[in-house]
């Protein structure tokens, strides 16, 4: 039998009816014994026992067989029957109230630890003032504890050795940024608060993308005539939506409980976005780790490369060229930030901020990525990679910089859309550094930078023969340059023009002098205004976007006041006359329109232009009229406007 345990205790027992008591009172059965009340209600429906003025409550006397096996209810069958659930019925703990909890438990020590201060405090006064129990809170109820994931085990900036970045202020400092530091209303700041907004953050669900519906196949589409639209050309495209989400999700990603530090010297929240588990980098041939993370000094993501030392840093000129690479400000180049040693992974270790582009791969994951789709190679990317590429050159050589390692396939990342950015630049200019010392000594500070540069035109040459080799079958491609440049001629599954094999043979020569710029001129110029055009046009769809997306805002704003006005419940102003009437004519007037068919208007366009409107506010005139359609009214847009305007600030105003 189910025993519902919140309707049997207003359910009179049935012992009571039959035997007139019931043995089991007192000791756990779950139905009412209270005869008095069960015989008011029976009374106000009508019962016979009622009618007999049987102010007892039951008539004793009726006939019932006595053979009938008495019911005994027991609240262990109760238990058992509900001891399946969670939370189980026999470990909820038994509530005590606050005046039975002996005053000496510590409670202010609970208040403390639990953060309940406000209101156990209050109770800790009062017992000291009067008899009164000194505790609402059941002792017995574990505390909650938010735990402090960013304990000062590593004190930021304390674990630096040496470091060319400007030291950092921000240490138990009133940043909001610092993960430790959160404002209370009262202004000070609570450590460990904002942690748990931290940890709440990272248990979110991920973004449902398919929840926002992709538009129809164009097979499928309406073929409409051209004065109209459809909805999904009225919003932001959906891939591209998407895109934008996913990055900014990598980007707010965090790891709750990781073994990974707390802090990297003003960086915490460390998030791995090594896509391979090899430990040792194919570049370096030396074990590297790279982490996006958030920086204490200004909130944002930056991207951190952790590299195992082959020799200690005991001073600050390996990180000599680290000055220059910050001043390299290229659309093509990731911007470094600074380079220091940390103790922070127990051991030291060199450590080099970038900034951080959420989702990007890089060249061999776009091409080459084994199994999932990967971006075909043709001629026009090739054009596109050589005149970013060349651009990044330039920059970064007339710093009187090289770009050494970066120029391999696997340190250029694809940050959107056909644009790469050349990432890990100074790397090399520090591990390398007892090396260069060698070089430098032979060839001077200049001919030892003339020389990396050439090798930079090297590399560069090969990074764009290694991406071109990927369009002949793989069999062919371990060959030299000159037969490969060949394969490319004949061999390729593309039909590469012979402008660019030349331009390809160009940057593979092997001679001494070799002037970029020039290079650019010759073989670039024509191609770079074709590259000119593309980003153009990209610039102006990404603008109309936003400009379809500002509307949106806008509009979105204007609904959310329309609908904190209208259909408010406690409304003084719904005559027939007041603001309020006018403004839910108003929504029926955009909304609730039948065509003179009488099918409803569904027109997503109307709505659109009408809100419009109503928020530039013209003087246009409309009618409005009732449901009934016995009252009618002519205003302009400014004056619902107007309506709007000062009904939303009375609003806000009256809070
Ligand atoms: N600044 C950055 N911001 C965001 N992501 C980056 C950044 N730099 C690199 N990445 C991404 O991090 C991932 C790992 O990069 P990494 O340079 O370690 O590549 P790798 O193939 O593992 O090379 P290696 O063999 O040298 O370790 C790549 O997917 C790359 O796109």
């Amino acid at each position: 039998m189910n025993i519902n345990l919140d309707t049997a205790k207003d359910t009179l027992c049935k012992n009571i009816l039959i035997y007139g008591y019931c043995k089991y009172e007192n000791k756990g059965c779950v139905f009412s014994h209270n005869t008095k009340a069960a015989a008011g209600a029976v009374g106000a429906g009508g019962s016979q026992g009622a009618a007999n003025g049987n102010s007892g409550g039951f008539d004793a006397k009726r006939k019932f067989n006595f053979n009938t096996p008495s019911f005994q209810p027991s609240v262990q069958n109760v238990t058992n029957k509900f001891a399946a659930l969670s939370p189980r019925v026999n470990d909820i703990p038994v509530f005590v109230p606050g005046g039975s909890a002996p005053p000496s438990t510590g409670s202010s020590g609970v208040a403390n630890s639990s953060g309940l201060s406000a209101p156990t405090s209050r109770g800790a006064d009062s017992a000291d003032q009067t008899d009164a129990p000194a505790k609402k809170f059941n002792v017995s109820t574990p505390i909650f504890m938010p735990s402090n994931i960013y304990g000062s085990e590593f004190p930021a900036g304390s674990e630096t050795n040496n470091s060319i970045a400007p030291p950092t202020s921000n240490g138990g400092s009133n940043n909001p940024y610092f993960p430790g530091n959160s404002m209370v209303p009262g202004g000070t700041m609570t450590p460990g608060a904002s942690e748990v907004f931290y940890q709440q953050q990272a248990a979110t669900y991920p973004l449902q993308y398919h929840l926002y519906a992709p538009a129809p196949p164009p097979r499928l589409t309406f073929p409409l005539p051209p004065h109209e639209t459809n909805a999904n050309l009225m919003f932001i495209p959906n891939d591209l939506r998407e895109s934008l989400q996913k990055k900014n999700e990598a980007t707010l990603q965090t790891i709750p409980r990781s073994n990974l530090p707390d802090h990297v010297n003003t960086y915490h929240s460390l998030v791995p976005i090594d896509k391979t588990y090899e430990p040792n980098s194919e570049v370096w041939g030396i074990p590297t780790s790279l982490y996006k993370v958030f920086s204490n000094v200004d909130g944002n993501a930056y991207a951190i490369r952790k590299i195992d030392l082959t020799f200690p840093i005991i001073n600050e000129l390996p990180f000599r060229t680290i000055r220059k690479w910050k001043t390299v400000k290229n659309s093509n180049v990731v911007q470094v930030q600074e380079a220091f040693t940390t103790m922070a992974f127990g051991a030291s270790k060199l450590i080099i901020a970038y900034d951080y582009y959420p989702n990007s791969n890089t060249l061999v994951e776009h091409h080459r990525r084994i199994g999932t789709r990967t971006e075909p190679i043709t001629e026009d990317i090739m054009w596109n990679y050589t005149i970013q590429l060349v651009n990044a050159l330039v920059a970064i050589h007339e710093k009187g910089l090289a770009a050494r390692s970066s120029l391999s396939l696997s340190k250029i990342i694809v940050t959107n859309k056909n644009r790469v950015r050349l990432s890990s630049c100074g790397i090399s200019d520090i591990i390398d550094f007892e090396k260069d010392e060698e070089e430098i000594g032979r060839l001077g500070g200049q001919g030892f930078i003339n020389k990396l540069q050439r090798e930079d035109v090297h590399r560069l040459g090969r990074v764009l023969m290694e991406l071109s080799a990927m369009t002949i079958s793989p069999n062919l491609r371990n060959t030299d340059k000159l037969s490969l440049l060949g394969l490319l001629r004949t061999a390729s599954t593309l039909n590469f023009s012979s402008e660019y094999i030349e331009m390809l043979t160009k940057l593979n020569e092997d001679s001494e002098h070799f002037d970029l710029v020039q290079f650019r001129q010759i073989y670039l110029s024509s191609r770079a205004f074709k590259l000119l055009n593309e980003l153009q046009n990209s610039n102006d769809y990404i603008e109309s976007q936003l400009g379809s997306e500002l509307e949106n805002a806008r509009l979105f704003r204007l609904m959310a006041k329309l609908n904190f006005i209208i259909d408010r419940p406690q409304a003084k102003d719904w005559n027939e006359n007041g603001n309020k009437y006018v403004l839910k004519l108003f929504r029926d007037y955009v909304f609730f329109q039948y065509d003179e068919f009488g099918k409803p208007i569904t027109d997503l366009s109307r709505v659109l232009v009408s809100l419009n409107k109503l928020d530039a506010g013209i003087d246009e005139k409309i009618l409005l009229v009732s449901r009934d359609e016995k009252s009618c009214i002519m205003v302009s847009y400014k004056e619902v406007r107007d309506m709007v305007d000062s009904i939303f600030r009375t609003l806000t105003r009256d809070r």
